[in-house]
């Protein structure tokens, strides 16, 4: 069975982290794509350490994949719960708000603190302009958040939960880029690690050469 037939059709499941400082809007964000609506009024409170969120999502590729989505307080206070969940993650969003230039400059202390317990190389990571509805707000331009992830050699994308702006597409986008890098062989499945698992494993297909011959009776 080759490597290509196993990964298109086992079941995986990825394991995705938002990190960014508080109030950037990652629950907003989540909550968006995982029940498409935004936020409660009044808004959602700060999140305390870590929640989960989970849904399945079907790409055009294939295979079905079951994300499973921890959601960090971007509060200092838990910095030492959220950090706990640094090592066994695949996909990470890195959310800053397009109208806060401190969240925007905090981007990468995020980065270096997943980089500096797992490595780069091991994780894919998303940069997101969130909010991107609040125009007249704005202290980040797309061009210099362009550039940051460029540098580091990831996708950019400018989301708004309240007007459903790119949320779909930033998930997915992160989604599709973890397939791919397991396609190459860049990341790979080991048991030991929780950031990608095997939840349902490929059947060989049957051995032709073993089919029953036909007219007989195999009773
Ligand atoms: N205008 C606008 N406001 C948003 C958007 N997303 C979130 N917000 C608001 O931003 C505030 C913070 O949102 P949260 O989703 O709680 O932010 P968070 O990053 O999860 O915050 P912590 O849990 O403290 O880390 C809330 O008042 C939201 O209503 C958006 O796309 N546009």
């Amino acid at each position: 069975m080759t490597r290509e037939y196993q990964l298109a059709s086992s079941q995986h499941q990825f394991r995705i982290l938002l990190l960014g400082d508080a109030d950037v809007g990652k629950t907003s964000l989540l909550q968006r794509y995982i029940e498409g609506d935004f936020g409660a009024d009044p808004p959602p409170s700060s999140t305390v350490g870590v929640e989960f969120y989970s849904r399945m999502l079907q790409l055009a590729s294939g295979p079905r994949i079951k994300l499973q989505f921890w959601d960090t307080a971007g509060d200092e206070r838990y910095r030492s719960i959220t950090r706990s969940f640094y090592r066994n993650t695949v996909g990470v969003l890195l959310v800053f708000d397009v109208t806060n230039r401190k969240s925007f400059n905090h981007v990468e202390d995020w980065y270096q603190e997943v980089a500096s317990v797992q490595g780069s190389d091991k994780v894919v990571f998303l940069l997101v302009g969130h909010k991107c509805d609040l125009q007249q707000a704005r202290q980040v331009s797309t061009q210099e958040a362009e550039t940051l992830a460029a540098v580091w050699g990831m996708s950019f994308l400018e989301t708004s939960a309240k007007t459903n702006s790119n949320v779909t597409l930033a998930f997915e986008t992160l989604v599709h880029e973890i397939q791919q890098s397991l396609q190459r062989g860049e990341i790979k499945v080991d048991g030991s690690w929780g950031g990608v698992r095997v939840i349902h494993r490929a059947q060989p297909p049957l051995n032709p050469r073993r089919k029953k011959p036909s007219g007989q009776c195999q009773c």
